[in-house]
């Protein structure tokens, strides 16, 4: 069966208390609850990851190669920052969708920047906690999936 890892980053895990004018009232969990419906109406298997650390993100970058097929991942602020991250998604060679739950584009300049855009399969961004399922839908498309 097809597996996604949906890799969340740094603050994430206060999703539905942080800023919810921004990122809206669900959780994380919401999220992953969300997540999991969808993947059962395609008929593919999700795992979850949240991390504050970079480094830790990379290592579960690293280990999803022989374990999954793409990956999700809102990497929040290492976004921004992140050439680790970026030499990660190119190191791997699995599909990533880049997420982001806010418009960045419509924020501050400092966001408009994203270090692994140039090495994602996609950019989902602008669509609060429903771009998550959406994603799952398009990551599909790229690893010959039956979704997108
Ligand atoms: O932590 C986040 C969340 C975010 O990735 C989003 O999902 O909209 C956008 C980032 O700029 C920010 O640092």
């Amino acid at each position: 069966m097809t597996s996604i890892l949906i890799a969340n980053g740094p603050n994430l895990n206060l999703l539905g208390t942080r800023e919810p004018s921004i990122y809206g009232a669900e959780t994380l969990s919401d999220v992953e609850d969300m997540c999991r419906a969808e993947a059962d109406a395609l008929g593919v298997s999700v795992s979850f990851f949240q991390s504050n650390h970079e480094g830790a993100l990379v290592d579960v970058l690293h280990d999803a190669r022989g374990t999954h097929d793409g990956i999700i991942l809102n990497a929040g602020a290492y976004t921004h920052t992140s050439i680790a991250l970026r030499d990660a998604i190119s190191g791997i060679g699995l599909p990533v969708v880049e997420l982001h739950v806010s418009n960045v584009h419509a924020r501050e300049d400092f966001r408009h920047t994203s270090m692994i855009a140039p090495v994602a399969a996609g950019v989902i961004l602008g669509f609060g906690v429903q771009g998550y399922p959406l994603a799952l839908r398009a990551i599909l498309g790229k690893i010959g999936g039956r979704a997108a």
